[in-house]
């Protein structure tokens, strides 16, 4: 498995249709939540005072992660930021 932080940032154009804006996150947390209870997306923080987050997904490869997404409902409005992790030397998780 490979770990990687995403950072999102979304900007929902002014002109959306309310029903439509709110249909689509809503779908976007469905969405979210099926993938943290399958594990691969495994932590999600608001970045205060933005409406951006950084979660952390622990997934099989690059395709996969770029699968998931692509399949964001909300990707359309957000620009999307992938850092890959590696661990750390002195993680004592890692017996550094
Ligand atoms: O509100 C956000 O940061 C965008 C988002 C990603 C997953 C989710 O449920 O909302």
């Amino acid at each position: 498995m490979a770990l990687y932080a995403v950072r999102m940032d979304v900007a929902i154009p002014d002109d959306v249709d309310p029903a439509v804006r709110a249909e689509t996150i809503a779908t976007e947390k469905a969405y979210s939540q099926a993938l943290q209870r399958g594990g691969e997306w495994v932590h999600i923080w608001r970045i205060v005072g933005q409406y951006s987050n950084i979660s952390v997904f622990d997934v099989a490869d690059n395709e996969r992660l770029h699968e998931i997404l692509w399949g964001l409902p909300l990707f359309k409005w957000m620009t999307v930021d992938v850092t890959p992790l590696a661990g750390h030397p002195s993680d004592v998780a890692f017996g550094g």
